[in-house]
């Protein structure tokens, strides 16, 4: 598991070619990190990406990356926090690339900070962004495919601590875990309308987008990840392109409220084998 299998390393398709032709992908802070990586393999297996965030700065870098590799997608200002910015987004994307048929619930805010020194408006910001607005999307999203008498698929980005926590990480914490809840809820109540809800949950994803504030910390980076996770590795970005557009194809059509996990084994590593445990305070700058 230390290397990609050559097919894969060489860009061959899991998917046939065309599995998502025809059909708009709503990527939510999908022009940079993780959701520029799935954005670029929904389009890659034929999908218009709409990929709808804050920053101009941000859609466009994501837009010329899909556009370069031949794909069809396009940029809508969208801040998920705000309902009706966010029906004015799928009215968007209807009007330039058609109704909306998978939709990516990415977006997310998070910084480290000891729960103790996090102001409220802190907290707010982080739980509004991931929960609410995975809720606010995500009912924009199943209101319009069950008028249409039409099925969908939702997926929405976990991340691993949603079971024991993160320290340092509190309000993602926490706000990741009320997605994962959200997730078995909506699936449960839209599956008789076709529109199936699952979830995906990275480990540990370094990228070159990320803020300062989510960089390792190490000044080896992530050379110490190689001996904790138990793959040895980190994950690469196109890893989640590949399980996202799996949990969103037709292949996974009997699939609804799964979290799958994609972390090397990281997760199972929480044994009496740990490090000694290094207390949060002592781990970030006061
Ligand atoms: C290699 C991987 C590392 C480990 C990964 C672990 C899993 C990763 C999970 C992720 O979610 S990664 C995604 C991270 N990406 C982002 O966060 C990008 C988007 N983030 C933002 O836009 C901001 O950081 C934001 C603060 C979340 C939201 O921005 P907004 O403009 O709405 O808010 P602000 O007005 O700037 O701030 C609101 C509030 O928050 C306080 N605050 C902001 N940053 C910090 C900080 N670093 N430390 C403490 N507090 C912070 C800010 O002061 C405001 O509070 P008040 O001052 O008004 O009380
Ligand atoms: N990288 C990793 O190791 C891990 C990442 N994850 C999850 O993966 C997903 C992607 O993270 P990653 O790519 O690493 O981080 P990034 O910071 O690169 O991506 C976050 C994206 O969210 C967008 N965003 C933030 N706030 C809003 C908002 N209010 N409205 C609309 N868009 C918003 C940003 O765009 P803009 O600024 O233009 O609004 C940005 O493109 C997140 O859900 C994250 O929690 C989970 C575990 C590990």
């Amino acid at each position: 598991m230390n290397g990609l299998p050559p097919a894969l390393a060489a860009g061959l398709a899991m998917l046939p070619d065309g599995t998502f032709a025809g059909k708009t992908v709503m990527v939510t802070g999908g022009g940079t990190g993780l959701g520029l990586a799935m954005g670029r393999e929904f389009a890659r297996l034929g999908g218009r990406i709409a990929i709808a965030s804050r920053s101009e700065e941000h859609r466009a870098k994501g837009v010329a990356a899909i556009r370069a590799e031949g794909g069809i997608a396009e940029g809508i200002a969208l801040d998920v926090r705000d309902a009706d910015q966010v029906a004015l987004a799928f009215d968007t994307v209807e009007e330039r690339l058609g109704p909306v048929e998978v939709l990516i619930n990415n977006a997310a805010g998070n910084f480290p900070v000891r729960a103790e020194k996090l102001s409220p408006n802190g907290w707010r910001a982080v739980v509004d962004i991931v929960l609410t607005g995975t809720f606010l999307c995500s009912k924009a999203f199943a209101a319009r495919r069950v008028a249409r008498g039409e099925s969908g698929a939702i997926l929405n980005i976990l991340a691993t601590y949603v079971d024991g926590g993160a320290p340092g990480h509190a309000h993602s914490a926490a706000a990741k875990a009320g997605v994962r809840n959200l997730t078995e809820s909506l699936a449960i109540e839209w599956a008789p309308d076709g529109i199936r809800v699952n979830a995906l949950a990275p480990g540990l994803f370094p990228h070159d987008d990320h803020a300062p504030a989510m960089r390792s910390r190490r000044p080896d980076g992530y050379e110490a990840e190689k001996t904790r996770i138990p793959a040895g590795r980190v994950g690469k970005t196109q890893e989640l392109g590949w399980a996202a557009t799996y949990l969103c194809s037709p292949y996974a059509a009997f699939v609804t409220g799964h979290m799958f996990v994609i972390d090397g084994g990281d997760r199972l590593n929480r044994s009496i084998r740990n490090p000694e445990f290094e207390p949060i305070r002592d781990q970030l700058p006061d």
